[in-house]
Parts: structure tokens; sequence; C-alpha cells
């Protein structure tokens, strides 16, 4: 039996989002042996416990009360909530926040030859999908009804076999719907990942221990967005400088050594710098331009 006075994590074990949210959980500092066939996990730093599942199960162990906290994609997350609701369920949790991985979007994909003109072409179709729920809300919308072809992978070959008219599945470089023969139509929701806990109270306990998490969660994806950018610029053109770097508000200026007319700049910058930004700052006069990773931030 697990101890209940660890905190209960739940992570996909096998598919899109494990690795980034094994990672994220390793940035946050928590020490955990993953071995690919042990389903629990046990930190060794902290009280928390990992178990690895089904993506499609993690809002449900989270609503359920079985796990604290799940890392799951919006997507799955939602068409469940719907789920329950059509099943006159009232489904309770708490959004903590949405994460910086596992971007992708559910679509409508029709053969290629499909002659489109809008929703209200699909009424009566047979949609394959795995989403049923998010689909219905989003033809709801205009009216439109249809039948389900349920499939729970490989959504992508219905068409072809026969199974049904259009899919509705997962896109996100579109080379899957591209190997299949389809198209895009229609896009009905855009997801991420992010981090859900159970309603209810937690103890004193596992409730810091999940505000530190996501204090660190939140230093993490802070520092993955930002840049430490160093250069240095001639003293007359600073200002022009400045101007062209992603908020520079505030830079530490620095003297040089052995150059009276040069400085170097030092900042944290919120984007990435582009080439062309840099081949500016070049023709400004800047030199030395370096562009480095945060690891960790904290404010
Ligand atoms: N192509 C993609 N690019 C980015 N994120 C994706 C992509 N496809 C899916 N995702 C996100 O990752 C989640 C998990 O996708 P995956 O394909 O690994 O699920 P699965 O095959 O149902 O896995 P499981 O075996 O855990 O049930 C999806 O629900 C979605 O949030
Ligand atoms: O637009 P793309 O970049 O091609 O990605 C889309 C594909 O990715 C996901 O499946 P995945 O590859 O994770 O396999 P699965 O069917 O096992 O879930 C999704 O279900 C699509 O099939
Ligand atoms: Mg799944």
């Amino acid at each position: 039996m697990l101890d209940n006075s660890r905190l209960r994590i739940a992570m996909q074990k096998s598919g899109r989002l494990s690795d980034e949210s094994k990672k994220l959980l390793a940035q946050c500092g928590i020490k955990i042996n993953l071995q690919e066939q042990r389903l629990i996990a046990f930190a060794e730093n902290m009280p928390i416990d990992i178990l690895r599942v089904r993506d499609d199960d993690i809002p449900g162990l989270v609503i359920d009360g079985v796990v604290d906290i799940g890392i799951v994609g919006e997507n799955v997350l939602e068409e469940e909530v719907l789920d329950r609701k059509a099943e006159g369920q009232n489904p309770q949790f708490k959004q903590l926040r949405r994460l910086d991985f596992g971007a992708c979007r559910l679509s409508i994909a029709a053969p290629r030859d499909f002659d489109y003109q809008g929703p209200k072409c699909l009424q009566d179709l047979r949609v394959a999908t795995t989403y049923p729920h998010l689909l219905k809300r989003y033809l709801a919308e205009y009216n439109v009804t249809f039948n389900t072809c349920l499939l729970n992978g490989s959504v992508e070959v219905a068409p072809r076999a026969g199974l049904a008219d259009v899919i509705c599945d997962l896109v996100s470089s579109g080379a899957t719907l591209e190997a299949n023969g389809l198209k895009e139509i229609e896009v009905i929701y855009q997801s991420k990942a992010c981090l859900i806990q159970r309603s209810g109270e937690l103890s004193s306990d596992k409730q810091a221990l999940v505000d530190k998490l996501l204090t660190r969660i939140q230093g993490v994806i802070q520092a993955r967005e930002s840049k430490y950018i160093m250069l240095h610029a001639p003293t007359d053109a600073l200002e022009k400088i400045v101007a062209l770097l992603p908020g520079a508000e505030d830079p530490t200026i620095l003297p040089l050594a052995n150059e009276k007319n040069r400085v170097a700049l030092h900042m944290v910058s919120t984007e990435s710098l582009f080439w062309e930004t840099m081949e500016k700052l070049k023709a400004l006069g800047a030199s030395s331009i370096l562009v480095l990773p945060i690891e960790k931030m904290m404010e």
C-alpha cells in the first residue's frame, strides 16, 4: 500500500508527455529513479510518489482523489470532464497551471478531395474520433449532428479503411494527416499539458509541498522562456542598442577594463535573440554578443 502522507503525482507512463513530464519533475529537484517496468516510483529526497499510467486515466485519478496531482493534456482532461457531465456527475478538481509542452490541436480532417464548405457539410457523416464529447460540443454550435466511430488510436486510417467519412484527431506537425491522404478542415480545440490537483483540502504538509513545487515549476518554465544576453557596446550607441533588445528596460551596464568608450551590457530577455537583431546590434557597433540559456530563475 502507498503511504497516504506522501504526495501522489500521476504522469503518463510512455507517450508524448512522458519525457517532458519526467524532465519537469527532475528540474524541480525531485530525484526519482524511473525504471521502465516500475509503475510506481518513489522520490528519494521528497515525500512524493509517482504513478505512471495511461494518460486517459489521469483526469479520473485526480477527480476521484486517488492521486493528489496529475500532469495531463487539456484535451484529455476536457473530454473526461464532458464525459462525466454527460453521465450526470459533477467532476471537481483544481487547475493549477498550464505547462509549456504537449502543444497540439484537435482538428477535423477529411480526405484530400473532400469538398469542404463549412461545418454544415458534416451533417450526418460518420466521424472517427477519440474525442466524441469535444467534437459534439463544437458541432452543436452549428446545429450539426453526426455519427461517431470511436477509435482509441490510429484514427487517421479510418477513412481509407471505410470506417468513417472524416476524422477528428490531434494534430501537431500535420505529418500524420499528410501521410494518410487527409487535410485539416476545422481546428476545434487548442491544447497543452497542464497540472491539476484533486479537489478538497490537502494536509498542510502536502499543500506546502505543492506550493513549493508550483514556485519551482514557475521558475523552470520562466527560465526556459528566457535568455541571458551579454554584449559589448559603444557608449554613444547604447540607447539605440537597448531599444533593439526585447525587455531591456533595466540592463546591467559594466565598465570594460581597457576601453573607455565601450561598456559591457548584461540582461535577461524573455525572448531569444533573432539572427536579424544580432546583425542589427553588430551594425550599431556591438561586439562579443553572447546569448546564454538560463537554468533556473527565482524572482
Ligand atoms: N503530435 C503531438 N504533438 C504534441 N503533443 C501531442 C501530440 N499528440 C498528442 N499530444 C499530447 O500528448 C498527449 C498524449 O499523447 P499520446 O499520443 O502519447 O497518447 P496515447 O497514445 O493515448 O498514450 P497512452 O498510452 O498513455 O494512452 C495527448 O493527449 C496530447 O495532449
Ligand atoms: O501532426 P503530427 O505531428 O503528425 O502528430 C499527430 C499524431 O500524433 C498523435 O499520435 P502519436 O504519434 O502520439 O501516436 P498514437 O496513435 O499512439 O497516440 C496523434 O494522435 C496523431 O496521430
Ligand atoms: Mg491515451
